[in-house]
């Protein structure tokens, strides 16, 4: 097994920036720049030295023995000056050190899964946490990272294995006098595995969201104050403004964190009819991406009529509340009037969503929990027909429980790794 090394914090100036070793030499390669031999798992102050003998930094070196380590390796970290001379120095050095190599992106992560540190979901909740800009993003991934999936996984497949042990007893034991109605228990035990598994496949469209960001559309007629209010929402200048009715064209998309939820608020053409053809396919992509987003702030007065269809939880807004005496409900970009109301308007009615987020967070869970569910329900129908079916129940059964195995990585990922760990940064 080759002994990597790579910068494990991001490049650039920082207070301490960390290197991390694992393998076989990683402790050996330590003390060659740390001068001498290290405990087998510490923290020394060290002044780290090239070959030559020349000092690099002085550096912080801790130390893991395997299997007591993130990868389950043996560990080293050089905690270094956050130096981007310094940081290459101590990169270049680790690199002449025979038997060493730059580790590949995700590769750290990559051995504490080989070597069982990390299950597959748990390797996803990571890849999650450091991806993570908001509360309710660290919350689902720190989650997932726990092992929060892999327990529901495991949980399930013992209720099926137990299912599918009381119908193999039968088929085994079918010419002697046992007790044979096992079917109460096994169904009782599928019907529950059954229900769960609808409910977590059913929060993975609301876990994405949380994980992926939700789309609030601000629509509205021509210099209702869209882009005003989308300035105001993101603090900067994101949108063009102007007395002009027909400002905006394109969809300006800006990113935010609104009461802890990752949102992208899309700032879209007005809405009107129009000979001008390029406002036209403006106004078109606007209503486009106003039906796919999760949710629509209208800027419209009550019973004004709206030209994209209204939703439950959809938001109505009154534009430029400072020329309005009547106040409830209207809000200004340009003032500022009301925009905590809006804000916690729509904070409100996507936490509210958002409680129906699952543990499950991507495509992969939910394509495995329903093979899962595939399995398990042809299994149930098959017991109705009588104890000559029953092998084949079984047999579904274990289809079922290889689906929830894959979940945690245990069987049937070896090509989906690669995906996986595409997407980590290096270091990681
Ligand atoms: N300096 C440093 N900080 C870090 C990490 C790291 O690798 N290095 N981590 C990297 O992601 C995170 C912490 N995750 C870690 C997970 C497991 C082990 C570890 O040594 N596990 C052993 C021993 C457990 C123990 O001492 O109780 C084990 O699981 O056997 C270390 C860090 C965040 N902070
Ligand atoms: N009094 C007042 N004027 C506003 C307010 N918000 C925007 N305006 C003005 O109204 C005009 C149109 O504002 P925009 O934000 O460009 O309106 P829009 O809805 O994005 O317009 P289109 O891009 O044409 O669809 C500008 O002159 C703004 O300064 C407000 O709250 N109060």
């Amino acid at each position: 097994m080759d002994t990597i090394f790579a910068l494990a914090t991001s490049r650039g100036k920082a207070g301490v920036a960390v290197i991390r070793i694992s393998g076989p030499l990683a402790h050996a390669a330590a003390a060659r720049l740390g001068g001498g031999d290290l405990s087998a798992r510490g923290m020394t102050l060290r002044s780290l030295r090239d070959e030559s003998g020349a000092a690099l930094d002085d550096g912080l070196v801790l130390t893991f023995a395997a299997p007591a380590s993130f990868t389950g390796e043996d560990v080293a970290e050089l905690q270094v000056h956050g130096s981007v001379a310094g940081v290459s120095a101590i990169l270049s050095a680790l690199g002449r050190v025979p038997g060493l190599r730059l580790a590949e992106p995700g590769e750290f992560t990559r051995r504490a899964l080989e070597n069982g540190k990390l299950d597959l979901a748990q390797v996803e909740g990571l890849a999650d946490l450091i991806d993570a800009e908001t509360e309710a993003q660290r919350k689902q991934a720190h989650h997932l990272l726990q092992g929060a999936l892999g327990d529901l996984a495991e949980g399930w497949r013992r209720d099926l294995i137990r299912a599918a042990a009381l119908i193999e007893a039968v088929i085994d034991f079918a010419d002697e006098e046992v007790p044979t109605d096992v079917t109460p228990e096994v169904r009782q035990l599928l019907d529950r595995v059954d229900a769960d598994l609808t409910r977590e496949t059913a929060g993975v469209r609301m876990a994405e969201r949380i994980r992926e960001g939700f789309e609030v559309a601000i629509i509205g007629k021509p210099n209702a104050g869209k882009s005003t209010l989308l300035n105001a929402l993101a603090g900067r200048e994101a949108a063009i403004t102007s007395e002009h009715a027909g400002t905006t064209r394109d969809v300006i998309e800006v990113w935010m964190d609104l009461a802890g939820l990752p949102v992208t608020l899309l700032d879209t053409a007005g809405l009107r009819d129009t000979e001008d053809a390029v406002e036209g396919m403006g106004i078109a992509l606007a209503r486009k991406r106003a039906e796919a987003a999760d949710l629509r702030v209208f800027l419209a007065e009550p019973g004004e009529e709206l030209e994209v269809a209204w939703r439950a939880g959809d938001i109505r807004a009154r534009p430029k509340a400072d020329r309005l005496t009547e106040k409830s409900g209207a809000i200004s970009g340009l003032t500022g009037e009301g925009l905590d109301w809006l804000v916690a308007e729509i904070g409100r009615e996507l936490s509210d969503r958002s409680a129906s987020a699952g543990i499950a967070t991507r495509d992969r869970h939910r394509a495995a929990m329903e093979r899962a569910r595939a399995g398990l329900d042809a299994a149930r129908s098959i017991l109705e027909r009588g104890p000559e079916m029953y092998d084949i129940a079984a047999e579904e059964l274990r289809n079922a429980i290889r689906a929830l195995e894959s979940l945690v990585g245990r069987v049937d990922v070896e090509n989906l790794l690669d995906e996986i760990f595409a997407s980590f940064c290096l270091g990681k």
